[in-house]
């Protein structure tokens, strides 16, 4: 059990899935899981332990934003010995280069947030996913024959802000996405020496407004789930 995760040690997997909202993790484990046990709902932030085509995979929630997921990476990584996370998440395209449903394998996340720099003294404000997920899941959407874009993207603190024009960190390294949570995973994973990837499904397109609606949602995110759960039974 750590502060923020009621879970008995040995109930939560080497290899967690990790969505912002704690329904689509349940979702998850609903539908895409067997013997699934839900081993913490501290603050409804469900975290599901089951087994997938017999591998015992864990998933839960992170909540929205570097502090939030730098939470319950932190204590995953360091009070359950979890080794693997793999972010699943959504994001917004600067460009619309990018369509809504693509998939998006992040490289790197470039971030104004302080929160690699005063938690662990990491000054750069790009990192990159850590480990050899990121090249796992690249393969593994190969024999799936799902298409994933390598990306580098943009982790905000920021949803709602004044000015529309593209932020600066994000101009400067060439970033096709906005999301709120790799940065601070990717933080996390390169100091503990922990292995972190995050895939995305584009959500909505900012420059022509264009989104996916409510009840397209569901059907969206089913590849993205099913590309982590095959790459995490063979980690
Ligand atoms: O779909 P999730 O994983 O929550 O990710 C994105 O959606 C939330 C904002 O609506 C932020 O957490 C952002 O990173
Ligand atoms: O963080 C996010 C996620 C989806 N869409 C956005 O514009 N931002």
């Amino acid at each position: 059990m750590s502060v923020h995760i009621a879970a008995k040690k040995g109930e939560i997997a080497k290899t967690v899935l990790q969505p912002g909202d704690p329904l689509r993790a349940k979702y998850i484990a609903d539908h895409f899981l067997t013997e699934v046990k839900l081993v913490s709902q501290t603050r409804n932030i469900f975290y599901f332990t089951g087994l997938y085509k017999g591998k015992e995979v864990s998933v839960g929630a992170s909540g929205m934003g570097c502090a939030s997921i730098g939470i319950y990476s932190y204590e995953l990584f360091t009070e359950f010995d979890v080794d693997t996370i793999i972010r699943i998440g959504t994001c917004g395209a600067y460009t619309d280069e990018l369509k809504v449903f693509d998939l998006l394998n992040v490289e790197f996340a470039a971030s104004e947030s302080t929160y690699a720099k005063f938690a662990w003294e990491i000054e750069d404000e790009k990192l990159k996913h850590q480990g050899n997920t990121f090249d796992l899941l690249n393969q593994t959407s190969k024999d799936l024959s799902l298409e994933i874009k390598p990306t580098t993207i943009h982790t905000s603190d920021i949803f709602y802000r004044k000015s529309q024009d593209l932020p600066a960190i994000a101009a400067k390294y060439n970033c096709a996405a906005v999301e709120m949570e790799a940065f601070a995973l990717f933080a996390n994973a390169q100091h503990l020496g922990k292995n972190a990837a995050t895939i995305l499904t584009v959500s909505d397109i900012i420059p022509t407004g264009d989104y996916i609606s409510a009840d397209q949602r569901e059907k969206a995110l089913k590849p993205m789930i099913e590309l982590a759960l095959e790459t995490a039974i063979k980690i």
